[in-house]
C-alpha cells in the first residue's frame, strides 16, 4: 500500500519547499507535484521533515543499582508521539563484562521496539578482550561509536590513559569516541565534603558538579582525541565551559561535535532550591541544570553551529527510585526523561522565539546526528530512496505537557505544565503511520536495527590530515660521536 502526504511544506536541513511526498515498501519514492497513492495524508497547514533522531537514550539500563523505567516498547512509543523516529541507545557492558556479551543484553531488550534504532557502544573499562572485541563491534556488527565516562568514579569512569587507548582504537577502525565529560575524580571529593558537611539534599548533586569540572573535562577529552587523531562527540554539554572549549577546539580545525540537551536548554538550576525533596530529585541528573547564562550559551551554539545535536539523554526513573537518595544525594538515580517533548519543546522554545529556523531545527534535530554518524540519508532526508521516517508537523497544534497524558511509564514529567506549540499530526516510521492526530497506532517490534558503516567522511579526511602531518625521523648527514 503506497501512501501519498499531500498539501504539504517539505522542511530540510537546507530547503523549503511545497510538493507531496509519495511513501511505498517504507521508503520515499517520489517528492513532486500532484501525487497519488492508495491513501492519503492531508498535510494542509503543515510542514514534513525527517523524523527526530535522539541520539542519546538510556532505555532499561542497569544504572546505579535499578534500571530506568522506560525501556525500549515505552520509550520509542513516546519517541514517536513527539515525532521522533530513531534512537540510538547505550550498550554497556558492566566492569568486566565483554562488549559482544553486553550486546547481546542490548538486542534481546531492543525486540520490542516501535521504531528504528541503533547503539553506541560504551567503553567501561580497559584490556586485550575490549580491544579485540571493538573490532567486530565495528565490522560485523555495524556500531561505529563508543561513549567514554570521565565521571562516576568506582563504577564506569574511564582514566585519560584508557580513554587514550581506546580513542585510537577507534582511529584505528574510523569509528567516533563520545564523552561524558566531567572530572570524576573531583566530583567524587566534591560529593564527599557536601556529605561530610551535612549537605545531603538534591540540591547537593549540582553543588558537586559545577560547571568547571565539566568544562576541564571536555578540554582533556579534545586533547586527548587530537592526540589520538580521532574525531570526537561530546554529550550533554551544559555549560558556557564545555562549549567555549567545543567553540575553540572547532575555530582550530579540530573534528569536534557538542550536543546539548532538551532539559539543559528549558530547565533551570532554581528546580533544585523547590522545597518538595521529590520535586529536586526527580531533575537530578549529570551534568545538573544551570542557569541562564549558561542557557544562552547553548542556545547560542546551536544558532551559530558551534553546537550540532540536540538530545535527551532520556534515562527516566520513577519518584520511588528517587528516593532510594533520601538522606545522600549520591545514590539518587542520576537521569531525567524527555523523548516525547524534545521536537516540541524544542519548536516551542527554538522556532517559535526566533532562535532557530524551521531548517535549523531539522539540523540539529534529525540531519546533522544521521551525518555525524554516518547514516545519512537513509535517515535525517527527505529525498528520494529515503527511509520514510517523516514527522508531519503542524506548528498550530497546542499541548500542555502533563504526567498524565504522557507515553513514558514514570509517574512525573520535568516539563510538566509547561505549554508546547508546534506537535506531530502524523508520524511514520518507514511508511508505517504510527501517530494519527494525537493517537498512537504503533506496532510493538516494527523497529529495526540501523547498521552504520565505519570511516564516515570525517574520519577520512583526519586519517589523510594524521598521515601528512605524522612525524618524521630525519635522516641526517652527520652524527657526531657520542660521549667526550
Ligand atoms: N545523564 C544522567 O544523569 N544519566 C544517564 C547516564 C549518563 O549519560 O550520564
Ligand atoms: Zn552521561
Amino acid at each position: 500500500m503506497s501512501t501519498v502526504i499531500k498539501n504539504g511544506t517539505i522542511v530540510t536541513a537546507d530547503l523549503t519547499c511545497k510538493a507531496d511526498v509519495l511513501v511505498d515498501g517504507g521508503k520515499i519514492v517520489e517528492i513532486g507535484p500532484d501525487l497519488k497513492g492508495d491513501e492519503t495524508l492531508d498535510a494542509t497547514g503543515c510542514y514534513v521533515m525527517p523524523g527526530g533522531i535522539d541520539p542519546h537514550t538510556h532505555l532499561e539500563m542497569p544504572f546505579m543499582g535499578t534500571y530506568s523505567s522506560d525501556d525500549f516498547e515505552s520509550g520509542t512509543r513516546a519517541a514517536l508521539s513527539g515525532g521522533t523516529t530513531m534512537v540510538v541507545d547505550f550498550a554497556l557492558p558492566s566492569p568486566e563484562q565483554g562488549l559482544l556479551d553486553a550486546l547481546q543484553m542490548w538486542d534481546n531488550k531492543s525486540t520490542r521496539a516501535h521504531c528504528d534504532y541503533s547503539f553506541h557502544m560504551a567503553i567501561t573499562w580497559w584490556s586485550e578482550q575490549v580491544f579485540n572485541e571493538m573490532q567486530t563491534v565495528v565490522q560485523e556488527r555495524g556500531i561505529t561509536s563508543f561513549k567514554h565516562f570521565m565521571a562516576y568514579k568506582g563504577a564506569l569512569m574511564v582514566n585519560d590513559d584508557e580513554m587514550y587507548a581506546s580513542f585510537k582504537r577507534c582511529s584505528e577502525l574510523g569509528a567516533i569516541p563520545l564523552v561524558h565529560a566531567e572530572n570524576g575524580d573531583v566530583v567524587a571529593e566534591l560529593q564527599r565534603k557536601l556529605l561530610e558537611e551535612g549537605n545531603n539534599g538534591p540540591e547537593a548533586h549540582a553543588y558537586s558538579r559545577p560547571p568547571e569540572v565539566e568544562g576541564e573535562a571536555t578540554n582533556r577529552a579534545i586533547m586527548i582525541a587530537d592526540m589520538a587523531g580521532v574525531p570526537l562527540y561530546v554529550v550533554h554539554v551544559s555549560c558556557e565551559e564545555a562549549h567555549e572549549a567545543i567553540r575553540r577546539a572547532r575555530m582550530l580545525g579540530k573534528r569536534v561535535w557538542g550536543e546539548p540537551l532538551i532539559q539543559h536548554l528549558t530547565l533551570d538550576e532554581s528546580e533544585y532550591a523547590h522545597p518538595d525533596w521529590d520535586h529536586a530529585a526527580r531533575r537530578v541528573m549529570s551534568p545538573p541544570f544551570r542557569n541562564q547564562k549558561h542557557q544562552d550559551s547553548l542556545w547560542n551554539g546551536l544558532a551559530s553551529g558551534s553546537l550540532s545535536c540536540v538530545a535527551t539523554d532520556h534515562c527516566a526513573f520513577t519518584t520511588e527510585q528517587k528516593r532510594y537518595g533520601v538522606g545522600d544525594f549520591t545514590k539518587i538515580p542520576n537521569g531525567t526523561g524527555g523523548l516525547e517533548d524534545r521536537l516540541p519543546m524544542l519548536w516551542t522554545h527554538g522556532v517559535g522565539t526566533g532562535r532557530l529556523t524551521p531548517n535549523e531545527f531539522v539540523a540539529v534535530t534529525s540531519t546533522n546526528i544521521a551525518k555525524i554518524l554516518n547514516c545519512y540519508p537513509r535517515k535525517g532526508a527527505v529525498l528520494v530512496g529515503a527511509d520514510a521516517d517523516l514527522v508531519v508537523w503542524d506548528p498550530e497544534k497546542e499541548k500542555t505537557i502533563s504526567a498524565a497524558s504522557q507515553q513514558s511509564a514514570i509517574d512525573y514529567n520535568v516539563f510538566e505544565g509547561k505549554t508546547v506549540k508546534g506537535l506531530p499530526r502524523f508520524t511514520l516510521t518507514r511508511g508505517r503511520v504510527a501517530v494519527n492526530d494525537g493517537e498512537f497506532v504503533g506496532q510493538e517490534g516494527h523497529g529495526e536495527f540501523v547498521r552504520r558503516e565505519p570511516n564516515g567522511a570525517v574520519n577520512k579526511a583526519l586519517s589523510s590530515w594524521k598521515e601528512l602531518t605524522a612525524p618524521r625521523k630525519v635522516e641526517r648527514t652527520g652524527i657526531p660521536a657520542s660521549g667526550v
